[in-house]
């Protein structure tokens, strides 16, 4: 046992706490641990549950049909990327997974459409576009509220993040981590900090997701069945002038015996819009705390982010 207060991630009810306590809570877990587990999270579970079979069925295909879904130069930000594709900054050995985003769909004409490409979908998958798109609303939605509790707890309006995120670039990853080999070099992913502002990720109940205390000790995080791991990303950081630590994580690969257990997993990657420039708050920059980086565009960021994990070149 160690001697801090907080040993585990602690799991918060949106539905239960009212806005003020609740905005108490998710800023004092991100402090502590740049990462919560929010459960009464508002998104459906048989939503949920439809979009795991679908994953499942999708991930099922032949490589060459899942390979069709590979958009050439466009960043691995839609459709599908392979297996052994990403591998996490600094990283000796790519991680162990393949999987497939989902964009946002913009309105006919958006002039934001030239940061974000329009999305593929499956055509063997039934029902694979309308539910993956019910989900992408639905976290989205989620996502305003856990950010409203945040902005409440930097002292700012409730809704202050709402024009900051209407129309952000934000990602729905489904992720396969196939059976792994008692010989397989390198883990399911690597240690890495997520990009974003927040991610809300749905399936960690299945084990094997670590995080890094601030004390350096790696902490596993279960949420109970259907909660959410969310987690600060680099441009909440960065916007709260590393108040709100983006924490290092890591999916680590199972016990011998259960190394044939396929894993999967649903991040949802709350992104800015991309011409909202990123500058640490005032209330964040004090003298204990001086300016750590400069003001960036969230589309800046992105890109030059990107390049360093493998997905764009350049
Ligand atoms: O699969 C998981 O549990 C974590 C995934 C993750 O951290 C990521 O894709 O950024
Ligand atoms: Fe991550």
């Amino acid at each position: 046992m160690t001697s801090s207060v907080l040993e585990q991630v602690p799991t918060l009810s949106l539905a239960r706490l009212d806005v003020a306590d609740f905005a108490q809570a998710i800023g004092g877990s991100f402090r502590e641990f740049g990462f919560a587990i929010v459960i009464d999270h508002g998104i459906d579970d048989a939503l949920i549950a439809r979009g795991w079979s679908l994953a499942k069925a999708f991930f099922a295909l032949p490589e060459e049909a899942k390979r069709a879904y590979l958009v050439p130069g466009g960043g691995g930000q839609r459709g599908y990327t392979a297996f052994g594709t990403e591998i996490a900054k600094g990283a000796s050995e790519n991680d162990l997974k393949e999987f497939w985003h989902v964009g946002r769909e913009l309105p006919e004409g958006d002039p934001l459409a030239a940061d974000m490409a329009p999305n593929v979908w499956p055509s063997e998958i039934a029902g694979f576009h309308e539910t993956f798109q019910a989900l992408y609303d639905a976290f989205d939605a989620a996502g305003s509220r856990i950010l409203s509790g945040v902005a409440l707890y930097l002292g700012l309006p409730a809704d202050w993040f709402d024009s900051r995120i209407e129309n952000g670039n934000s990602i729905l990853r489904l992720l396969h981590y196939p059976p792994v080999s008692a010989q397989a070099p390198g883990v399911r992913a690597g240690a890495h900090e997520d990009i974003n502002l927040i991610t809300l990720l749905a399936g960690a109940e299945e084990g094997g997701l670590e995080i890094r205390t601030r004390a350096g000790e790696w902490i596993p995080v279960t949420p109970p069945p259907g909660g959410l791991a969310i987690n600060v990303g680099d441009m909440l950081q960065r916007l709260t002038n590393h108040v709100l630590p983006s924490t290092s994580h890591r999916v680590v690969n199972p016990p011998v015996e259960r190394r044939h257990i396929p894993r999967y997993s649903m991040p949802f990657f709350l992104h800015l819009r991309p011409d909202v420039v990123i500058e640490a708050l005032p209330q964040c920059v004090t003298p204990d705390n001086p300016l750590r980086e400069p003001p960036i565009t969230a589309h800046d960021y992105l890109h030059e982010r990107l390049r360093e994990i493998g997905l764009t070149k350049g």
